[in-house]
């Protein structure tokens, strides 16, 4: 029996450049675009960690501008799609158009996972546009399955052509990934996605998990370049699916060759598992917390294991990083006493 193909969202040149302080140049943007148009991946996600808009001081100043990335991107890419995640507030209507002129033909919405009313005129925009559209649920991990569910019913009558659900802290076990991605699939009749981090050490196994319980799209990144402790990594990925004999499209050499050449000489901090990491998918925190919150512990001479299970208790989402500095502080004031 044959099996059905996966698509792969290669978001290397987005979720990656968090773990690089948003630090890609338009060269670097050019020569990972190159080796995935070679590699035959499905589309490739430009941008600044949050998205297009996301430059600004409190999520960290890119080091281009996003019309200039998304140009050289555009120049590379003829097969591979170019991609963008807007997070409405932070990306604009008139971004959504500006990335369009530059050439972009994907848009993921990403939404904190029951707030997908704000991303409903970003989602029209995007198909009158004649886009691609995709809604990206955040933070998935923090509402029950039924709800999520729920959820997928409501962005499935917006017109999106797929639904993607983010385990953005990278919380998620197999188990709960498998019952999640059954009961979307039978909740809605467009395809599905996953976006896994890899926190817990669970990334890959998730996304094959998701899989084989229905999911159409896995996102990845060369040489699993992420948020936390990284995403799943896009030659794993597609080594494994290799010998499950599923369908990638992607050529692993040349992926292989792509993340050794362009991306390993970026990587400014190791992106294994660690303590701080296993916290973040333990307790649920978004993962573009973890550089940020290590930062600030060290700044008050505090634990940032410390830091991070308060944060957790919490419960904080994206948007939330000022609480780091708080909870870093109010834990030097205890040391003080
Ligand atoms: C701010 C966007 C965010 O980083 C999206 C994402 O990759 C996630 O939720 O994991
Ligand atoms: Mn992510």
């Amino acid at each position: 029996m044959t099996k059905r193909p996966v698509k792969i969202i290669d978001t290397t040149l987005r979720d990656g450049s968090h773990a690089i302080h948003y630090q890609y140049s338009v060269e670097d943007v050019k020569n990972i675009c190159k080796g995935l148009e070679e590699s035959g991946v499905y589309a490739a996600e430009v941008g600044h960690g949050a998205g297009i808009g996301g430059s600004t001081l409190q999520y960290g100043l890119a080091k281009e501008a996003d019309r200039d990335i998304l140009t050289a991107a555009a120049s590379c890419l003829k097969n591979t799609k170019l991609a963008v995640l807007l997070v409405p507030g932070l990306g604009t209507m008139d971004d959504l158009k500006a990335a369009y002129e530059c050439g972009v033909r994907l848009v993921r919405v990403a939404v904190h996972c029951t707030e997908l009313d704000v991303g409903m005129q970003h989602i029209k925009l995007g198909k009158e546009l004649g886009m691609e559209v995709a809604a990206f649920f955040m933070m998935s991990h923090m509402i029950s399955a039924e709800e999520l569910a729920e959820q997928f019913k409501i962005a499935e009558s917006y017109g999106v052509d797929f639904i993607y659900m983010a385990d953005s802290s990278g919380a998620m076990v197999p188990e709960e990934i498998t019952k999640r991605v059954k009961l979307l699939k039978e909740a809605v009749n467009v395809p599905i996605g996953v976006h896994c981090h890899n926190n817990l050490g669970l990334a890959v196994g998730n996304s094959l998990a998701a899989y084989e319980s229905g999911a159409d799209f896995v996102d990845t990144t060369l040489q699993g370049l992420g948020a936390g402790s990284g995403n799943t990594p896009t030659e794993a990925t597609v080594a494994a699916f290799n010998k499950m004999q599923v369908e990638t499209g992607c050529d692993l050499f040349k992926l292989m060759e792509a993340g050794e050449k362009y991306v390993r000489p970026l990587v400014q901090h190791s992106l294994e598992v660690t303590n701080e990491s296993i916290i973040l998918g333990y307790t649920g925190i978004y993962s573009s917390f973890y550089l940020p919150t290590i930062k600030t512990a060290k700044k008050f001479n505090v634990n940032p294991i410390d830091v991070l299970v308060e944060l957790g208790k919490r419960k904080v989402v994206g948007g939330q990083e000022d609480m780091i500095l708080d909870v870093a502080y109010e834990l030097s004031k205890r040391k003080d006493v």
